[in-house]
């Protein structure tokens, strides 16, 4: 948690300069980390009486750059490289983030997948400091009053996990933490949500993973899960104080593992979505309309197998289905260009077995009685055009996938989509060797580039991370009341419109992650319109603005951590001026 969480106001354009404000001597309050920036003029420093706290030279922000990304040079491990950019984050709040937005395509994978996984994974180990807002079963009944005891006057977004899930890692428990407070620090890389109004929440509902009990500096409660009933009134009582508390509070659920129907109870009541099922499927409809119109086969042509039907899966198939139908085909004739795999093999409807309630929309009944358990085999009937995964199985399209791929497709469209790097269901240089440099390739987690027959390829990353942070910032800018289906929707055309003319020349599918920026301001654009369009915005002055005008609205809007420093200088050397002239 930052220090400048205490002072947190309403955001509003140019925002940092209002919680500046609340730092000036005077005002009875603890300084901010921006208070010790090293950059700062030598009079602010003294008007701030943080003169002789700091080395006395005054810095530019290169310097500044330049130490830190030595120090994070010297750290031997990925996890040292987390816990000193966790630092910094946390102790120089402005700087990480100038450093993060100049420095987006190398330090997203310290601080989000693949390192916030191990990061999870020894989370009760490695634990340094308080960075968010836990909540255990044993509050519920008093959820509203610790609520209370976070101590920023104003949250505009939390990301909530309850751990049962984080990336395909499995259920980590309250480890899980390392997931809200990665995606919120990507919220404000990315879109410019003020740090100091977002709340990292982990739910503390017990855990099926054993170890964790074993293991002795594990930090949450040591009881298997609550059951789905308790789970359902724990969250009525979360979603009632929270809302509460913050009455335009954006609620994001990730990484909860099924059954309970978050996103079903509340989408309509609570302004809430669910990134793994709603923002995954936009990032992936998004990749996938780029995709296939890069293809030219048409859409009714398009055969998709996806291994793994878990919410993720069917979340990502269902967005791509609402698209197939808008290019023209029955929704009948969209659902059945699909193939799930679980890990009884193909899902059928004449299985066997009960199928979970999300796996029958897709379950497949022209099977003629043939059940089908082996990947290649299901590839061999259904011979896709598309292959995605989202199952967590490492490694899963070995060289003979990919080979098969490659006989059945020119241009074979590759997405394995799970996390972290270890669980991607093929690497990009087995993608590219494995179909002779054809395949149309995301993966999930980063991956470097490869270079086979003396050409040097490029991965895309199919991550949310390209869409979460513009329907937040949009659902907040907008003051939705709920986050429609069209919200989503439009978060993935608008991303896939974002193409630069480089970018499409060389048939990239994603942006470049360090303009991302620049893409989240499009992305909240079409959040806005179609929020606009559903009417349940209730920023109402917006309404009228064109496209350029709503762009550079929201540009206004977003935390500029180089703007803290310059309102900081400005705001202090102005009241100096002030003083004298009264003298
Ligand atoms: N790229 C991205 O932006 C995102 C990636 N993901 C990744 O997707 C993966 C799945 O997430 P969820 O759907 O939420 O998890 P989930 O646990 O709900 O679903 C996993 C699915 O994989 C299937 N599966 C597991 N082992 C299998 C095997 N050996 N063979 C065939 N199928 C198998 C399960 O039956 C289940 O249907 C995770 O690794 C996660 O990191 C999730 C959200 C976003
Ligand atoms: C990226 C993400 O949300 C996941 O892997 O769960
Ligand atoms: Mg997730």
């Amino acid at each position: 948690m930052s220090s400048t969480t205490k002072f947190a106001s309403e955001s509003g354009p140019a925002p940092s300069v209002k919680h500046t404000q609340s730092f000036l001597p005077g005002r009875g309050a603890a300084p901010s980390s921006s208070d010790y920036d090293t950059s700062l003029s030598v009079e602010v420093r003294k008007y701030l009486r943080t003169y002789g706290l700091t080395p006395p030279n005054v810095e530019s922000f290169e310097v500044q750059a330049e130490r830190c990304l030595k120090q994070l040079e010297q750290k031997a491990t990925a996890i040292d490289k987390y816990l000193y950019l966790s630092n910094l984050r946390n102790n120089h709040t402005d700087l990480f983030y100038r450093l993060a937005m100049d420095h987006m395509k190398e330090l997203t994978p310290l601080v989000y997948t693949p390192v916030v996984g191990e990061a999870c994974i020894r989370w009760s180990e490695i634990y340094q400091q308080p960075e968010g807002l836990y909540l255990s079963y044993a509050d519920k009944g008093n959820l509203a009053s610790v609520i209370q005891n976070w101590p920023a006057q104003n949250v505009e977004i939390t990301v909530v996990t309850d751990g049962s899930r984080i990336l395909g890692l499995g259920d980590l428990g309250i480890n899980g933490m390392g997931i809200p407070v990665g995606k919120l620090a990507l919220y404000t890389a990315c879109a410019g949500i003020r740090p100091d109004l977002t709340l990292p929440l982990t739910l503390d509902l017990g855990t099926n993973n054993e170890a964790l009990w074993e293991d002795p500096l594990y930090m949450g409660s040591k009881r298997p899960k609550i059951s789905c009933e308790e789970e359902r009134e724990f969250m009525d009582e979360l979603m009632a104080a929270l809302t509460q508390r913050w009455p335009g509070i954006v609620i994001q659920f990730e990484d909860f593992k099924n059954p309970f129907p978050s996103l079903e109870r509340y989408r309509n009541t609570y302004t809430c979505f669910n990134d793994d099922i709603q923002g995954t499927g936009a990032v992936i409809l998004a990749g996938v309309i780029n995709a296939v119109k890069n293809s030219g086969i048409p859409v009714k042509d398009q055969r998709a197998v996806f291994y793994g039907a878990g919410s993720a899966g069917v979340g990502v198939a269902k967005q791509i289905v609402e698209w197939f139908v808008k290019e023209g085909l029955t929704e009948d004739e969209a659902r059945k260009c699909f193939w799930f795999v679980d890990t009884k093999g193909l899902i059928t409807l004449d299985r066997g077995d009960k199928l979970a309630d999300h796996k029958v929309y897709f379950a497949r009944d022209d099977n003629n009685g043939k059940q089908i358990k082996e990947l290649i085999d299901i590839i061999d009937e259904v011979k896709p055009t598309i292959l995605m995964g989202l199952s967590t199985i490492g490694g899963v399209f070995d060289k003979q996938v990919l080979n098969r791929m490659a006989e059945l497709n020119k241009h074979p469209i590759i997405f394995p989509l799970s996390n972290p790097s270890a669980n991607s269901e093929c690497t990009f240089a087995d993608a590219i060797k494995y179909t002779e440099g054809r395949a149309v390739f995301a993966s999930g987690s980063p991956f470097q580039p490869t270079m086979y027959q003396g050409v040097l390829y490029h991965a895309g990353q199919g991550n949310n991370m390209y869409v979460f942070p513009g329907i937040g910032m949009g659902t907040i800018l907008s003051k939705a009341v709920i986050v429609t289906q069209n919200m989503i929707y439009a978060s993935a055309t608008s991303l896939s419109t974002a193409l630069n003319e480089d970018e499409k020349k060389k048939g990239l599918l994603y942006p470049d992650v360090s303009r991302i920026r620049e893409v989240s301001v499009i992305v909240t654009r079409g959040v806005i319109r179609a929020a606009q369009k559903d009417g349940v915005d209730r920023e109402i002055t917006i309404r009228e603005f064109t496209d350029e005008q709503l762009d550079e609205w929201i540009r206004q809007r977003m935390y500029d951590p180089r703007k803290v420093h310059d309102s900081l200088e400005k705001e202090v050397k102005g009241l100096l001026q002030n003083a004298v002239s009264r003298q």
